[in-house]
């Protein structure tokens, strides 16, 4: 993929707060999101170009599909199951109930339907917050939640390697990306090290994905573009610059996943930035007209049971 090759598309010109956990839907061919302060989850059909929401009484930071249908999300500090069609939120459990001033973070279904999600501290501004507030967290289809570690600044991105051996991490203000060794029967963690550490104008590290070749795709929240790295190597592959600062997350989508959507955020910049940004708070999608090395589901299906639906796995 040159850069000549690439177009870059504002599909959406909505007006995220803070955009947020795309996913593509294959079955409705939509892209879900979120707008975290917004406390709205987003689905846009790609066909009739419409969107539909659903406001939930919480920050909601990340969104899932289920294997049995219906989305999980994290809300607040709780993980919930989301039904879209009555718009109400089951909660299946909840963490970091010493800690009123955190919410959810990114969150991601790994590929055994375990819904990885960290934490944060509430931001006064972004990127300004209590330090080492957040933790990992996973919750399990029987509803248990395994806490990995805390110390955590700003729970983001997250993925697994395509042999599901290595589970790729952010914690923004290390400004680095972080590899652990991955146990998929157990769900367990170790070894951690950093793959990648950005360098200045790359800003902040913020959501992530994997593509077919195993590269992985970060948006770099103030620094206006998605980057390809190659976790083996630790070298970027690629910079893809899109027209508004503040890119906080990416997955792939559309026909074969040809295509990858980028999500990003309008609150924190100045009137200035404003102006010099008109398409600030949309949806994204970069095109590739030579297709190559996408083609990557961007997410696994959250195996949860609703005991209350009976409704099965
Ligand atoms: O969406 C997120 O991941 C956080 O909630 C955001 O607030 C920003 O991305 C963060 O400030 C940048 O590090
Ligand atoms: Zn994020």
């Amino acid at each position: 993929m040159t850069m000549s090759s690439i177009k870059i598309e504002c599909i959406l010109p909505g007006n995220c707060r803070l955009g947020e956990s795309p996913v593509w839907e294959e079955a409705s061919n939509s892209l879900l999101f979120v707008d975290i302060p917004a406390k709205k989850v987003c689905r846009w059909d790609s066909l009739s170009q419409q969107v539909q929401q659903v406001t939930v009484d919480a920050p909601v930071s990340s969104v899932a599909l289920r294997q049995s249908g219906g989305y999980v999300a994290t809300i607040g500090t709780k993980f919930c199951a989301l039904n879209w069609e009555d718009q109400s939120a089951i909660v299946l459990a909840t963490v970091d109930k010493d800690k009123k001033n955190n919410r959810f973070n990114d969150g991601k279904v790994d590929p055994a339907g375990r819904y990885f999600a960290g934490t944060m501290a509430e931001e006064t501004a972004p990127a300004v917050l209590e330090r080492h507030q957040g933790s990992l967290y996973s919750l399990f289809p029987d509803h248990h939640v395994e806490k990995y570690f805390d110390q955590v600044d700003i729970s983001n991105g997250l993925d697994w390697s395509l042999d599901h051996k290595i589970f790729y991490y952010i914690d923004s203000l290390s400004y680095c990306v972080d590899a652990f060794d991955y146990d998929l029967p157990t769900g367990k963690i170790s070894n951690r090290r950093s793959v990648y550490k950005l360098e200045k104008e790359e800003q902040i590290p913020d959501g992530m994905c994997i593509d077919a070749e195993g590269k992985l795709w970060v948006a770099c929240y103030n620094g206006g573009r998605v980057i390809r790295l190659d976790p083996e190597t630790g070298k970027r592959l690629q910079t893809v610059k899109l027209p508004v600062d503040k890119t906080t997350s990416c997955c792939f989508g559309g026909k074969d996943y040809s295509e990858m959507y980028v999500t990003c955020a309008r609150d924190g910049i100045d009137p200035e930035g404003l102006l010099r940004q008109p398409e600030v708070g949309g949806i994204f999608k970069i095109n590739c007209s030579r297709l190559i090395m996408l083609l990557q589901p961007s997410g696994f299906l959250a195996l949860i049971i609703i005991w209350e639906k009976s409704d099965g796995i």
